[in-house]
C-alpha cells in the first residue's frame, strides 16, 4: 500500500519548547496508524502539521503527496479531521448540520448512514451546546467521515465513549481502511491501539521512539510494557 502521510525531520518549537524535535515517520493507505506518547510529547502538534493548521519550522510533512501549509480546498476535501474540541456549531442539531456539511461535497456518505450507524438518532433533538462530550464526539466523528476523506485524521477518538459507542467507532475506522482510506489515530488507550492499529508510532520529547507494524513493535511482549521502557526517560 501506498505511503500517503510521510513526516520527515520535523522540527516545531513554540518559544523555548521543541515540542517536535526532528521526527520521521510514514502512515500507508488501507492502515490504522496509532500514534502514542505521553502529554505533550508532540502527537498534537505533528497531526496540526499534517493538517495544515501548523507550519513546520523545519523538515518536511506530506499529505496524499501535497504540502498541507497552504493546500487549496480540493486537497482539503480528501483529508477527514476530527478535533478533540470537535469544532462543532454550538446552535446546531446533529441531522440538519450533517445534512448542510454533505451539501458541501462531491460524494458525500449519505449522513443518515452515519447517524444510525453511531447512534446518533438517539439525540437527535439535542444542541450542540447541550450534547454530552460523548455525544458531540460521534457528530464530529460522523463530520469528518463525510467527505469519505482518502486520509482521515483522529485526535483520541474514543476518549469519554462509552463501550458500545467505543466498539461502534472502532468498526467505522475499519471500514474506512477497508475502502482504502489511511487513518492516523492519536490515542493514550492501550486496548484502542492493540484493537485498532495496524501500524504504530511511539512519540516522546519530541522524538520517534518506536516505529513499525504492531507486532513488530510489541515483539512479544504488550504495548503497555513496550510503551513504558521506551518513555520512561522522557516523563522523568
Ligand atoms: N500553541 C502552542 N504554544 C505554546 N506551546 C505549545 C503550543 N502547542 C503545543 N505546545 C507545547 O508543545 C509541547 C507538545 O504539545 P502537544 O500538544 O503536541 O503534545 P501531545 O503529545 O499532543 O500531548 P497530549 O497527550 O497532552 O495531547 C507541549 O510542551 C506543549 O505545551
Amino acid at each position: 500500500m501506498a505511503t500517503a502521510v510521510s513526516v520527515r525531520d520535523l522540527r516545531k518549537s513554540f518559544g523555548g519548547v521543541r515540542a517536535v524535535d526532528g521526527a520521521t515517520w510514514g502512515a500507508r493507505a488501507g492502515q490504522i496508524t496509532a500514534v502514542l506518547g505521553p502529554n505533550g510529547a508532540g502527537k498534537t502538534t505533528t497531526i496540526e502539521c499534517l493538517e495544515g493548521l501548523q507550519r513546520p519550522d523545519a523538515g518536511t510533512v506530506e499529505v496524499l503527496g501535497v504540502d498541507p501549509w497552504g493546500a487549496g480546498p480540493q486537497h482539503r476535501a480528501r483529508v477527514g479531521v476530527m478535533l478533540q474540541e470537535g469544532g462543532l456549531p454550538t446552535t446546531s442539531r446533529a441531522v440538519p448540520l450533517l445534512r448542510h456539511l454533505a451539501a458541501l461535497y462531491a460524494a458525500p456518505v449519505e449522513p443518515d448512514e452515519l447517524v444510525t450507524r453511531l447512534g446518533i438518532d438517539a439525540f437527535a433533538r439535542t444542541t450542540v451546546r447541550r450534547m454530552s462530550g460523548g455525544q458531540r464526539q460521534r457528530v464530529a466523528l460522523a463530520a469528518a467521515l463525510l467527505p469519505r476523506p482518502d486520509v482521515l485524521f483522529l485526535d483520541e477518538p474514543t476518549a469519554g465513549l462509552d463501550p458500545h459507542a467505543r466498539l461502534d467507532v472502532w468498526d467505522l475506522v475499519r471500514s474506512e481502511t477497508a475502502r482504502g482510506a489511511c487513518v492516523v489515530v492519536t490515542t493514550h488507550s492501550f486496548e484502542e491501539a492493540e484493537r485498532l492499529a495496524d501500524h504504530v508510532v511511539i512519540l516522546a520529547a519530541g522524538t520517534v521512539v518506536a516505529d513499525g507494524p504492531l507486532d513488530q513493535v510489541r515483539a512479544g511482549r504488550t504495548l503497555e510494557d513496550v510503551y513504558f521502557e521506551l518513555t520512561a526517560q522522557a516523563t522523568r
